[in-house]
């Protein structure tokens, strides 16, 4: 019988249980997510780069975060409002010897996107790769009960505040540059009880394919990362106790990811070695849904 790697091991240990409130929080999850890879040397691929990463406190982002630094790109984190994660995720940035900013915003308002760019460029003097991945979700099994609210604020932040980012982005974009966007598997087999959601990211991944081809006469490529089940803050945020427990275990992996297995993607995507790659999105989801 073979032995069980780190990612099966802390599979096993997740027990449910749920968090109050989302966006939820990585510093109250036990065991906490795996978001730096020892074995992830970094090698110089964006050094000298500014990225700007929303929802780069926890996470996935985080884990996006701690490899760019690795690879030598200053940062400036941008969340909704969870300080003691952002102050976590800056403190293991900068000790990779990077410059790391973070500001709290509200992606769903055109102002603050644009205020957070200024902020970039006036910290950082320019603005190189932009890694789109704030999102919320609600699930709701019942399509009478998606509210006129929820359903706002699902496409405000997923869709809206990807639009606002890129357009407040694209001024300091310039060739080589790059934009990076999170959609979902459930953007291509869809998800009973995540109706509006699953919708959002369909409207992400069009949106990653129209604007590849609306930029790609300035250089500036635009792709995306289509995450399966990962051990994130939004998990217990939003999902019961027993589906937080089971979360992955119907891929073919019988696993759920950790945020470190996707940050090499995001690299991928932001850096040189994908200069030929623009409008596509990757899948990181254990195996097994369809990717076309
Ligand atoms: N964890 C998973 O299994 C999967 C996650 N994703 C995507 O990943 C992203 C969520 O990130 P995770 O790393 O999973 O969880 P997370 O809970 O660590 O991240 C959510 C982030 O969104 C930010 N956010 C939410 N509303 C915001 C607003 N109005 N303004 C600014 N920031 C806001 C939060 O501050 C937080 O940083 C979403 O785009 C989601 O669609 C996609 C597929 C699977
Ligand atoms: C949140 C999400 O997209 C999944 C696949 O769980």
């Amino acid at each position: 019988m073979s032995s069980k790697n780190k990612y099966e091991r802390i599979d096993e240990e997740i027990k449910g249980y749920t968090q109050e409130e989302q966006p939820g929080t990585e510093h109250t999850m036990d065991p906490a997510p795996i978001y730096d890879a020892e074995y992830y040397k970094g090698s110089g691929k964006l050094k000298g780069k500014v990225a700007i990463i929303t929802g780069g406190d926890s996470g996935i982002g985080r884990a996006v975060a701690v490899a760019y630094a690795k690879e030598g790109a200053d940062l400036v984190i941008g969340y909704l409002d969870e300080d003691k994660d952002a102050e976590e995720t800056k403190k293991v940035v900068q000790s990779y010897g990077v410059k790391c900013e973070i500001k709290s915003f509200d992606v769903t308002k055109k102002s603050e996107c644009k205020e957070l760019v200024e902020f970039t460029v006036d910290n950082f003097g320019k603005l190189n790769i932009l890694v789109n991945h704030a999102g919320v979700q609600y699930p709701t099994e019942d399509l009478l009960e998606i509210t006129e609210e929820q359903l706002k604020t699902t496409f405000e932040t997923n869709v809206y505040g990807f639009i606002f980012m890129a357009q407040a982005a694209l001024p300091h974009l310039e060739k080589g540059d790059a934009i990076v966007n999170t959609t979902s598997v459930t953007a291509y087999r869809g998800s009973p009880e995540l109706i509006e959601y699953s919708a959002t990211n369909g409207a992400i991944t069009s949106l990653t394919r129209s604007l590849s081809a609306n930029l790609a006469d300035k250089g500036i490529r635009v792709n995306g990362v289509a995450p399966g089940p990962i051990y994130t803050p939004l998990i217990p945020a939003t999902f019961d106790a027993e589906k937080v427990e089971k979360h992955g275990h119907e891929t073919p992996m019988g696993r759920r990811g950790q945020p470190s297995e996707l940050a090499p993607c995001y690299v991928l995507l932001a850096s040189e070695d994908s200069s030929y790659m623009t409008g596509q999105v990757l899948h990181v989801n254990g195996g097994g849904f369809t990717t076309t």
